[in-house]
């Protein structure tokens, strides 16, 4: 044989191996394809199951009624009182037999709630005498907490330290298979079409024998102790991964259970400095005059002075100056009570009882149009701020309400570009902010910002030191519990949250303050479009939640239309406040939400005291991830796998286990990963009024279905749409009674 024979033969005898390899990889990856076409089946499967499942739920809560369902849960029985929950569809016939029984219920609540509650805490003393040690670890939080056996403790703020373990393949896959399915992100949580975890989804469970813990009172009190102070810096954490391994819990730090027992700085009060308005910036920089300082005080002027309405006296009040966020009142709510504590929410002589219930009790937006959409007008004699064209906005433009037809963007796409670059230490950022500084005639972010209403005019504090204070107290969480689907799987409940402190200043606080509040007077006396602002009836007590929403209306749950709980474009809303969209550049450009996913529809809740929000999971209408600012008083959000109203303004995690976070003033409370996607969430009552505002960005089809909606009703009067507060920066005195906006050529 020739050395080419021998040459020619090697060849082809790799060329039969490289095939036989790549056909094992072809079959292989088919697996994958098989595996994960099959997992994605399931999870449409499951979704489906536990849709079907919710809304079979509803409707038997819903034909119990709140009294019967509380007491229910209280007894032990699975059940979630998603009364009147959009996924649970009540026919008309029950939902007015319902709304008879909650005015029933508006006359005697006094007694119907105490008795869910007295056997709650029967149940609970009851269990006090047993010797368990999940108890002590309820009542004793300080100490080191049994392995997933630590029921409705108020989360230390600290930090999650070490690396997400790696996600193993699941079970019954190998090779590259297992690899490939490994490799797939998580599906999207979208595809539950009725009602994708809407409005105050409870979801079903599988028929399954509740756990010993479930039977046990469903009211683990947590102890009343403050949050620790603030960490100094901690490094970025990965994200823990959703379902592990049972592994031993981690015992606090001793300096932390230290922290723990400190008292709480004295709580004290300021009174807010008046705020600049944001339309009159907005239209004075959109005009081109953004350096014109004359222009802008000249049309803030205009609008102080014709158009803004009498703001509430305690408007900018209820400031915590020091900014540390210890707000008195953080264990308050739900079931995250020490034993013997009294209920939460101020004393129970000025107190209004709360009773829990439904989607419909509590104002959920859009759950039912409190007044019909305002009237358009036809087109006013009002000139039109000239609007710069579309900027950019850290070099990914969010669409929609950012740009063109509602506002300024020339603001936007200025405080983007002259966003700082990061700094890697205090030197190195003061460095970064004078290289950054804008050559002269160039508005910097830091005055870009104070036009916008959000930074309070002369404070200079660089917005690179401002973003690196903020970044350095980035805290994530850790409770893990035995996972609701069985097995030996834990999941960490909530996994993917992020709080960032500081993201207002006191001063800044009390400039959003002062804003929320005039647009709450301008909702309240009708002159905000359509289901912009949403109040209470006021029928029952504790449940007067005042909720404004821009950029997109959403249903709460099913509204009188019968349109499901999600976006509902064709109600058309108040654009994004330049206000709230400085905020979220704010957000992006500090790199606690991405870019691409900077918000774009808002929704602020005020709450009084007393008032709540019940458990839910947050629409997939909405992308993730999203956040949520705390403002006027520190108040702890509930997570769990699973929550439920168990009585009036009681919410129980499955199996009594809960976590509450408090979110100080100024944070911002990121959502996303399990926290985000899974874990059901609720604000129980607050002993103090509290304003959050929640944003979030609408999935890109949502977003499109919502602009299309503005730029019909645009169209349909010749014009396009103006917000309320381009109108009044127009001096066009926007806000007239019943007009809602205005339509300008
Ligand atoms: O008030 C909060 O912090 C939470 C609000 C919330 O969960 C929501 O608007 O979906
Ligand atoms: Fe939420």
């Amino acid at each position: 044989m020739t050395a080419v024979d021998h040459g020619s033969s090697d060849l082809a005898t790799r060329l039969v191996e490289v095939r036989q390899r790549n056909a094992s990889t072809k079959r292989c990856l088919d697996e994958g394809h098989a595996a994960l076409a099959e997992a994605r089946k399931r999870v449409h499967r499951l979704q489906a199951e536990l849709s079907a499942g919710q809304q079979e739920e509803g409707e038997i809560v819903e034909a119990l009624g709140g009294e019967a369902a509380a007491a229910a849960a209280a007894e032990g029985v699975e059940t979630c009182t998603a009364v009147g929950s959009g996924n649970g569809r009540p026919e008309p016939a029950v939902q007015a037999a319902h709304e008879a029984a909650l005015a029933d219920l508006s006359q005697q609540q006094h007694h119907q709630q105490e008795q869910p509650f007295a056997i709650q805490q029967q149940e609970w003393q009851q269990q006090q005498q047993q010797p368990m040690q999940q108890q002590q670890a309820w009542q004793q939080p300080a100490m080191p907490l049994p392995g997933g056996a630590h029921a409705g403790y108020m989360l230390p703020a600290q930090s999650v330290a070490g690396p997400a373990a790696a996600k193993g393949p699941p079970p019954g896959f190998a090779g590259a298979a297992a690899a490939a399915v490994a490799a797939i992100p998580e599906p999207e949580p979208k595809p539950v079409e009725a009602s994708p975890l809407a409005p105050f989804p409870m979801p079903g469970r599988p028929p399954r024998p509740p756990p010993p813990a479930a039977a046990a009172p469903v009211a683990p009190p947590l102890p009343l102790q403050p949050p620790p102070p603030r960490q100094p810096q901690e490094p970025p954490q990965q994200q823990q991964q959703q379902e592990e391994q049972p592994q031993p819990e981690q015992q606090p730090p001793l300096q932390q259970q230290q922290q723990q027992a400190a008292a709480p700085p004295p709580f004290r009060r300021t009174t807010g400095p008046d705020t600049a308005n944001d339309a009159a910036l907005a239209a004075a920089l959109g005009a081109g005059s953004d350096s014109d300082d004359e222009d802008l005080s000249a049309a803030m002027q205009r609008v102080r002075m014709g158009h803004r309405p009498p703001a509430p006296t305690n408007a900018g009040e209820g400031l915590g100056s020091a900014g540390r966020g210890w707000g008195r009142g953080s264990a308050a709510g739900g079931r995250g009570r020490a034993p013997g504590a009294p209920p939460p929410g101020p004393p129970a002589d000025e107190a209004p009882p709360v009773i829990g219930g439904s989607a419909a009790d509590f104002p959920a937006l859009g759950a039912r149009p409190m007044s019909a959409p305002a009237p358009l007008l036809p087109a006013p004699a009002v000139p039109a701020p000239a609007l710069q064209p579309t900027g950019t906005a850290n070099g990914q433009q969010p669409r929609g309400w950012g740009s063109g037809a509602w506002g300024s963007q020339s603001l936007l796409a200025k405080l983007a570009a002259s966003a700082p670059p990061a700094p890697d230490g205090p030197a190195e950022a003061q460095r970064a902010a004078q290289q950054a500084a804008p050559p002269a005639g160039v508005a910097s972010v830091e005055v870009l910002e104070a036009r916008a209403g959000l930074r309070v005019p002369g404070d200079a504090t660089p917005d690179a030191t401002r973003k690196r204070q903020v970044q350095q107290q980035r805290q994530t969480f850790e409770h893990k519990e035995p996972s609701i689907k069985g097995g030996r799987h834990t999941v960490n409940v909530v996994e993917g949250l992020e709080l960032h402190r500081g993201v207002l200043t006191p001063a800044e606080q009390a400039l959003v303050v002062d804003e929320v509040e005039r647009w709450k007077a301008l909702g309240t006396s009708g002159h905000l479009r359509g289901r912009t602002f949403s109040a209470s009836k006021k029928w029952l007590p504790g449940k007067g939640r005042v909720t404004m929403q821009f950029g997109c209306c959403y249903n709460y749950a099913r509204d009188q239309l019968g349109r499901d709980p999600g976006i509902i474009p064709d109600e058309v809303v108040e654009p994004m406040p330049l206000l709230l969209r400085a905020l979220c550049r704010r957000l992006t450009r500090w790199g606690l939400l991405p870019a691409a996913k900077e918000p774009n529809s808002a929704i602020i809740n005020i709450y009084e005291a007393g008032d709540c929000i019940p458990p839910h999971v947050d629409h997939f209408d909405f992308i993730r991830p999203f956040c949520t600012l705390s403002l006027l008083s520190e108040q702890s959000i509930m997570f769990g796998q699973r929550l439920a109203p168990a009585g009036p303004g009681e919410f129980v995690g499955h199996g009594g286990e809960t976590v509450l976070i408090p979110l100080p003033k100024g944070s911002c409370l990121v959502l996303k990963g399990h926290g985000g996607d899974s874990a059901m969430h609720c604000v129980p009552p607050v002993a103090e009024r509290r304003i959050s505002i929640t944003l979030r960005r609408m999935a890109p089809e949502h977003e499109a279905a919502v602009q299309r909606e503005v730029q019909k009703l645009g169209a349909a009067h010749g014009g396009r749409l103006l917000g309320f507060w381009e109108q009044e920066a127009a001096g066009g005195g926007g806000g007239r009674r019943g007009s809602g906006s205005v339509m300008i050529k």
